[in-house]
């Protein structure tokens, strides 16, 4: 599995439309009262990235978003914009429907792998929200605009949940496909934590997103990632005569240290962590 949509995930429709509108108001706010959420700090508990010219490329990034940290709830909601009012409510609410998802999908993921059921539920912590937002771009831009580069997630899985507007692009045998919206169905990535957990049975995915000129875009990635300390190579029974270990053993800190300092394309990321240099 690289990438699936999942229908039938029980997060209740009302849910998922109002998380979807409060994050359109939100970006609908004037500039002044977003950005106030702007850091550069990638630890700080919420912040707002806008987009950006990347000059390497001569490429214009246009996706805006608001990260932030959000499990548990109760522990974050305050920290989070009290504009749109129905912001703190309606995210709160989503938030804790996808938890739920996200350790049912994470059990079934430990089971086919042949582990113990909560064997990535123990080393689970948080759960890290991008409601990301694509204006609608001009004609004339659309050579030179991106909305998100191509990047794998440095998550276990990313939950994501798109309006309906397409966007998502995944790779699939060297060929970008579009992964165009279905009604109320989410989007379930590999990241590069479950690439390495699984000694590379599952493989993390490839994707970005495009942008529209015909009307902006709004998905919301519920990005779920490890406790600091939890090591995160391959696990042991996944390890035998036939099957070395791909990676060494990292903690997630070492991992998400090296991801702001070492500057490469997230794809070779967690070549820093083989076993064995090729
Ligand atoms: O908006 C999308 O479809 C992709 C977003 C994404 O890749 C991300 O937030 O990591
Ligand atoms: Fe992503």
């Amino acid at each position: 599995m690289l990438q699936h949509q999942v229908k039938n995930h029980g997060i209740p429709e009302m849910k998922i439309n109002s998380m979807l509108g409060t994050a359109r108001e939100f970006f609908h706010l004037p500039d002044e009262e977003r950005l106030k959420f702007r850091s550069t700090d990638p630890n700080s508990v919420i912040r707002l990235v806008t987009g950006f010219q990347d000059k390497t490329r001569n490429i214009f990034v246009s996706r805006q978003s608001l990260k932030f940290h959000s499990h548990p709830v109760e522990e974050y909601k305050s920290q989070w914009p009290s504009n749109p009012p129905s912001f703190r409510e309606n995210v709160g609410e989503y938030c804790a429907s996808v938890r739920e998802v996200e350790v049912a999908i994470l059990e079934a993921i430990s089971e086919s792998l042949g582990l113990e059921r909560d064997y990535i539920d123990k080393i689970l912590k948080g759960h890290y929200v991008s409601i990301n937002y694509y204006p609608a771009c001009q004609e004339s831009e659309l050579d030179v605009t991106y909305g998100v580069r191509t990047h794998t997630d440095p998550t276990i899985i990313t939950i994501l949940m798109q309006d309906d507007v397409p966007g998502l692009q995944v790779i699939n045998d060297d060929k970008w496909i579009n992964v165009n919206p279905l009604p109320n169905a989410v989007v379930v990535h590999v990241g590069d934590i479950l690439q390495a957990l699984s000694n590379y049975r599952y493989k993390s995915l490839l994707h970005q997103a495009i942008v529209n000129c015909e009307k902006e875009r709004v998905s919301i990635a519920s990005y779920c990632y490890p406790s600091d300390d939890a090591m995160i190579g391959p696990a042991k029974k996944l390890v035998g005569k036939d099957h070395p270990a791909i990676y060494k053993d990292f903690t997630y800190r070492e991992f998400h240290e090296s991801m702001w300092r070492v500057k490469c394309s997230t794809a070779k990321r967690l070549d820093l962590f083989k076993a064995r240099a090729d």
